[in-house]
């Protein structure tokens, strides 16, 4: 029997984030090995048209709770939503609700943060620094809590090169900046925010920084510990490998590299590509959650979650698995056959924009114009390249994270335990992980079926058809201007074609 699986059980556990894509793979993992839990408490609040419950029963319908619903039959019994708005102040959590999760809550697990690189800052600090404080206060007011278990991410402070498992000083206390973001307007929050984050390349590292430094301050009295992933990705096995439900980290790049929008990226091949697996983040987590309960340490322990330093992947390669991929598990209706050309030159980077991007986009709604539909390829090439400016900054970069921490947990893991929750990422073969990521994408974020790839290739073929067919005329018009203007270009083609009459 798993120490760890037998730990949570009988345990009421709270949260935040369980509607996101790692919350949502915690709350599977811990329904399915802990079946005999009490409760998980959920803040969630209603979005997008949908009330709590119509959140949980969608969320407990999708296919990646079949085999926890198969372990524990009455899940639905043992979730209970709580209405929450983390950009609140006081959070806006029922006084009744406060009373049941403050006098039940044995352990904590704050997921929930905007993710977003270019979020307003006063809308970052909120999320990722005032509502931690808050729920580190309400942690406090918590009799049973046994464990509070804070998501960071390992890029927190990707300002350095050498990352330690330790809290680095922010310049500006956080405090300051809760407090300074309550009275100053946007604009000025706006002309300040580059000052603020100085060597943070956005506002989501920024506050994630801050963040921690809250925790380290205020959680002092608290069993507090932090769990520092690098770029999430689909699951590698559990529950079923590659599954995989928002555009974050390399999912969104995939499917514009899939689709044939994204041809080519200013990125460093040689970089290290440190995307981690969500199923290992939350093995990792779930066992720091059992071991910070149980052994008490005396600080706060931070747990890097990376592959780099023990299994590293580097983007030319990943990109190369990719486009092999596409070869074998092509998508649906491309706009171009797959390719991506990697170059760290800016130069060359804005010539494979005007020729990969921007020509054909602009080709194409000329296409549509001509043929009385909207264009929409440029706006669409627009925000693409807007997305993938965001993204540059961590694909040219390598970071290097010490994992002391981390590989001391491993080892104070029983056998049954290192297996149930396997968060050793040496294991991981990234050929057959990528592979499965994009048949993933394929299946859980584009919703294809598997009967369609016969025609999808047909369509890549016909593709490469037209490629050909309108470089050859390109080539053909070119080639007749140069002979119009060159006498050497006549001279050339006199010789390889002499006329009949000589
Ligand atoms: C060498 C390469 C090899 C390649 C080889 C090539 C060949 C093979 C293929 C390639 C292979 C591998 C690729 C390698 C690259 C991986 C890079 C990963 C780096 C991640 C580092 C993460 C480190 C930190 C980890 C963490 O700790 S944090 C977790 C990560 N956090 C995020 O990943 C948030 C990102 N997002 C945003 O920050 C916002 O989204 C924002 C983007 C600003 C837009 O923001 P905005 O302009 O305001 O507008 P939106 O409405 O948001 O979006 C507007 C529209 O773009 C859509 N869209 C949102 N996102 C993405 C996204 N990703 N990718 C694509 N599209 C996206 C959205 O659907 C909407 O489309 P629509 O619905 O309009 O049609
Ligand atoms: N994904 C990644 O690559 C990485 C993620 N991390 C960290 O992991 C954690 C989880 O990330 P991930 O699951 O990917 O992110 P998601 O964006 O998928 O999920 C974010 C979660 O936070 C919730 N949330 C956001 N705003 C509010 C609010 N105002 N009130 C209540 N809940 C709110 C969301 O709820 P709703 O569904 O209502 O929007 C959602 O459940 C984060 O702390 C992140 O920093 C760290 C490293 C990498």
């Amino acid at each position: 029997m798993s120490t760890i699986a037998a730990f949570y059980g009988g345990k009421s556990i709270l949260i935040t984030g369980a509607t996101g894509f790692l919350g949502k793979v915690l709350m599977e993992k811990l329904f399915r090995t802990s079946p005999d839990l009490k409760v998980i408490y959920i803040l969630v609040r209603p979005k997008a048209g949908q009330t709590l419950q119509q959140r949980v029963v969608q969320i407990l319908n999708s296919k990646l709770f079949e085999k926890a619903k198969e372990v524990c039959p009455n899940v639905h019994e043992k979730i209970r939503a709580v209405y929450a708005d983390l950009n609140q102040n006081d959070l806006a959590i029922s006084k009744g609700d406060m009373q049941e999760l403050l006098s039940c809550t044995n352990i904590v697990f704050h997921c929930a943060a905007t993710v977003r690189f270019n979020d307003h800052l006063r809308h970052a600090v909120q999320l990722n620094v005032t509502a931690t404080q808050k729920l580190l206060l309400m942690a406090s007011q918590m009799p049973k809590l046994e464990a509070f278990i804070h998501i960071s991410t390992a890029f927190s402070n990707c300002n350095l090169k050498h990352i330690d498992e330790v809290i680095y000083p922010c310049p500006v206390e956080p405090k300051k900046i809760i407090d300074s973001m309550e009275w100053l307007d946007d604009a000025i929050i706006d002309e300040i925010t580059p000052k603020l984050i100085g060597d943070q390349p956005n506002t989501y590292t920024y506050t994630k920084a801050l963040g921690e430094m809250v925790v380290q301050q205020e959680g002092g009295n608290l069993n507090v510990a932090i769990v520092r992933p690098s770029i999430v990705g689909a699951t590698w096995q559990e529950p079923f490998p590659g599954w995989v439900d928002n555009l974050n980290g390399p999912s969104g790049l995939i499917i514009a590299t899939g689709k044939g929008f994204l041809r080519a990226l200013r990125a460093t091949p040689m970089a290290v590509a440190d995307v981690i697996p969500v199923d290992i983040v939350v093995n990792l987590t779930l066992a720091v959650g059992w071991y910070t309960a149980v052994q008490r340490p005396k600080s706060t322990l931070i747990y890097h979650c990376t592959s780099g330093n023990l299994n590293p992947c580097y983007w030319g390669k990943m990109g190369f698995q990719v486009l092999a991929t596409f070869e074998k598990i092509p998508f649906e209706r491309a706009f171009r056959r797959p390719n991506a050309d990697l170059t760290s030159n800016t130069f060359t980077t804005q010539y494979w924009n005007a020729v990969s991007h921007w020509a054909p986009a602009i080709i194409y709604d000329f296409y549509l114009r001509l043929t009385g539909r909207k264009p929409r390829m440029t706006k669409l090439m627009n925000r693409l390249l807007r997305t993938v400016s965001m993204l540059e900054y961590f694909i040219n970069r390598s970071w290097e994270w010490s994992t002391c921490n981390t590989e001391m947990l491993m080892s104070k893991l029983s056998p049954e335990d290192q297996r149930v929750f396997n968060f050793d990422v040496r294991q991981l073969n990234w050929l057959e992980y990528i592979e499965n990521y994009v048949l993933g994408i394929k299946k859980y974020l584009l919703k294809e079926d598997m009967a369609g790839i016969p025609e999808a290739k047909q369509h890549l073929k016909r593709l490469r058809n037209i490629h050909y067919l309108f470089n050859t005329a390109l080539f053909l018009i070119a080639w007749r201007l140069l002979m119009a203007r060159s006498q050497m270009a006549r001279n050339v083609w006199f010789f390889i074609c002499p006329p009949y009459n000589l």
